[in-house]
């Protein structure tokens, strides 16, 4: 096969990839019971645009933010949407979706390759401002869809919010949980 013929096939098989992600329902809500629950993909499409067009921190690189949500969650199309209560431990789900994330990024030209490795790694590091603040929307993205599903199918989703309790650390975030928190408790 020529060349350019084996670019394109990569590109279709990363493509058929997204598309695994665009139907792949979160297990956090499929082991709730949820009805029609998010797919993976829209869970990271809001993460990107609360990074583009939520973010008020001047010293936050929102470029980054977009790329950070968008990739974070790229090896769940190989692997799967692994919760915190499936008996996997966080090393075998860093080896698995470290594996998956090198699959992707082998399908594509190796200067985007190895930008979505670097990203995937940023991201699971947390060391940088970024990726600080892109993990603390993937945990504000759960609770207000969490909230979100109490609303609509009349559920609850208290140990979404209790899981999170604590663990965020920026100051923008953490103001919108509280908000997020004081509406909940605050009777209809
Ligand atoms: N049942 C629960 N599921 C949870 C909880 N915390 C996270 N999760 C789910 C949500 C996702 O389906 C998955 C991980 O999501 P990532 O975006 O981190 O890959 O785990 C919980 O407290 N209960
Ligand atoms: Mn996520």
């Amino acid at each position: 096969m020529a060349t350019e013929d084996t670019a394109i096939m990569g590109v279709f098989e990363f493509c058929k990839l997204l598309g695994v992600l665009k139907h792949l329902d979160r297990t956090g809500w499929v082991r709730k019971g949820v009805d029609k629950p998010e797919s993976v993909a829209g869970h990271m499409y809001r993460m990107a645009l609360l990074s583009f067009l939520a973010t008020t921190d001047p010293s936050i690189d929102r470029n980054k933010c977009i790329k950070l949500s968008l990739v974070h969650d790229l090896g769940e199309s190989i692997v799967g949407d692994i919760t915190p209560l499936d008996g996997v431990s966080k090393e075998e789900k860093y080896k698995k979706e470290k594996s998956a994330i090198e699959r992707i990024s082998s399908l594509l030209p190796e200067s985007v390759g190895n930008e979505i490795s670097q990203l995937w790694e940023e991201y699971e590091k947390g060391e940088t401002p970024e990726s600080v603040y892109v993990k603390d929307l993937d945990k504000f993205d759960m609770i207000f869809q969490a909230y979100e599903y109490e609303t609509s199918q009349n559920m609850d989703l208290q140990e979404f919010f209790t899981s999170t309790e604590d663990l965020f650390r920026t100051d923008q975030v953490k103001s919108w949980v509280e908000q997020l928190k004081h509406i909940r408790e605050t009777p209809k």
